[in-house]
């Protein structure tokens, strides 16, 4: 992996309290993952605990933009830009939000993403999975501002891409993993100007179909 973009930043890599420029003000912004209130007090150390960050970035690497591109798909919304060349296999920022488990879920978001399916034993014999996941539908960071790239003009592909990372952290009650999702450039990287765009993947494009679908059949 190439070096990060070392360098001072306010805080010793801790992420900013102040939200970035272009933030909306109805939005709260997390610097980090918040938990709902139905989340199991056994997962918040794992999903909440404030966790450094694997690099420290010299200034912004990202800008908050209104999409003003007629032929863009997602035209009068906001998107993500780079302010400046992002190196390929790069760090930029953790994805923030409410942590939720699956009697959480908020079925009309379009901001939620999958943290973990942390196994659990239901029974002796009978082994099963809890869905965790963080939805900035309501509040959050910069990350919840990516677009996908499908039909993005000029765009065949994403140029960044979510990993998830595990932190061991010392906390007063001793060290705990923590876990994190983070958004990272892809193997050409981002140039500067460019829109860092994902992929959803197919079952969110596929949901939505289904329910613009069932929206026309209702009415
Ligand atoms: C996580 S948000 C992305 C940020 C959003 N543009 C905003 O301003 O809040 C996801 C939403 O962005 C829009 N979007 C993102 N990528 C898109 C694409 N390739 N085509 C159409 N809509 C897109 C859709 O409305 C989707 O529900």
């Amino acid at each position: 992996m190439p070096a990060p973009l070392v360098g001072p930043s306010s805080g010793r890599g801790k992420p900013s309290h102040t939200p970035p420029p272009n933030w909306p003000k109805k939005v709260p912004y997390l610097p980090h993952p918040v938990p709902h209130a139905a989340l199991p007090k056994q997962l918040i150390t794992r999903y909440c605990t404030p966790a450094p960050p694997p690099a420290v970035h010299a200034g912004p690497l990202t800008k908050i933009t209104k999409i003003i591109d007629p032929a863009h798909p997602a035209y009068g919304q906001y998107g993500l830009f780079a302010v400046k060349k992002i190196p390929p296999k790069t760090w930029i920022l953790d994805y923030t939000g409410v942590v939720h488990d699956q009697f959480g879920t908020d079925l009309t978001s379009n901001y939620d993403l999958c943290l973990e399916l942390l196994p659990v034993a239901l029974e002796a014999d009978l082994s099963g999975y809890w869905d965790v996941a963080v939805d900035a539908a309501k509040s959050g960071n910069a990350a919840r501002f990516i677009n996908d790239f499908r039909g993005v003009p000029g765009k065949s592909k994403p140029n960044v891409e979510f990993q998830s990372r595990k932190i061991e952290v010392s906390t007063q009650r001793g060290k705990v993993e923590v876990v994190r999702i983070g958004v990272w450039s892809g193997k050409d990287g981002v140039p500067k100007g460019e829109e860092l765009l994902l992929s959803y993947g197919r079952a969110f494009w596929k949901a939505r179909r289904r329910e613009e679908e069932e929206t026309v059949d209702e009415s």
